[in-house]
């Protein structure tokens, strides 16, 4: 059985009961994905749930970031990736030939591994994105920067130097400011693809803070390789394997009680 296989388990954190049901926000059908004529996503169905965090973890090149660059559409930008299958977001396919690829980009937010403010000033790294989508008079431009900075808890390490270049900041730092960034246009739905994994102990505190902060406004995915990070920011965990999803489910139970016995070795280390 796999569960007596288990040896060092990372502790989960029981989340305490919601008063509201959960909404499915993304709702992922019969997906496949192929670079070229490699095959990197198969037949993957799963929803995400609006203000849950389901963390996405795997061995290295299982197809996590594959399955996030579907959500928007990132992929669209290279030749010879396609998605066959649905991924529905507001009551529609993303995959549609029609849909407006900046509106999804605007619905859909993402964070990288690596901090990527743009090479301006913290300010108009927040701003900019929202003057794409709205066209505010500069008192309410502020009052959104401002707010998007403490919605990332930024704003008090912030304020007093909004001129300077994000590019100033200290990783921690700068991977908040994205954060702040991709909040400012107020998707439905945030990729986070390995946020905190190029930041120190204290930053990836911080930022595991901030994603449990952001839960009760958003829909929250998130690529990690960290088993302890998975098990302590997320509601639902997904097992990834050779492009499959293998196991799906509560992170308590996936944590504890996997049904898989791939889930179980790879949650307790024994390959990955
Ligand atoms: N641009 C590309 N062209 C061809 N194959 C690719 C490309 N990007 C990724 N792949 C392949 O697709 C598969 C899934 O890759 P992906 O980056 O989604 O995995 P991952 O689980 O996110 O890995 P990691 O944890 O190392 O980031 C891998 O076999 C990878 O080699």
């Amino acid at each position: 059985m796999a569960g007596e296989t288990l040896t060092a388990r990372p502790t989960v954190s029981t989340r305490p009961a919601d008063d509201e049901a959960a909404t499915v926000k993304v709702s992922v059908r019969d997906l496949h994905f192929y670079y070229d004529t490699f095959e990197a996503l198969k037949n993957v169905n799963l929803d995400l749930e609006d203000r849950r965090v389901t963390a996405f973890v795997g061995p290295s090149g299982c197809g996590k970031s594959t399955l996030l660059r579907v959500f928007n559409r990132i992929y669209d930008l290279y030749p010879r990736q396609r998605a066959e299958g649905s991924v529905t977001i507001g009551g529609r396919n993303i995959l549609d030939r029609d849909q407006d690829l900046n509106a999804l980009r605007a619905m859909v937010g993402m964070v990288f591994q690596k901090p990527t403010p743009f090479p301006m000033t913290i300010y108009e790294n927040i701003a900019f994105g929202i003057r794409l989508y709205h066209s505010l008079p500069k008192a309410e431009l502020d009052d959104r920067v401002e707010h998007a900075l403490k919605r990332a808890a930024l704003w008090g390490e912030v304020r007093d130097k909004l001129g300077q270049s994000g590019l100033s900041l200290s990783g921690g730092q700068q991977q908040r400011l994205c954060i702040a960034r991709t909040i400012a246009t107020e998707p439905a739905v945030v990729l986070l693809d390995e946020p905190a994994s190029a930041l120190d102990p204290i930053s990836t505190a911080k930022v595991e803070e901030l994603i449990s902060e952001l839960r009760s406004d958003y829909c929250i995915a998130i690529v990690t390789h960290n088993m302890q990070q998975a098990a302590r920011s997320s509601d639902y965990t997904a097992f990834m394997y050779l492009g499959e999803l293998v196991e799906f489910g509560a992170t308590e139970k996936i944590f504890t009680n996997p049904s898989d016995k791939r889930t179980a070795d790879y949650i307790t280390g024994r390959f990955g």
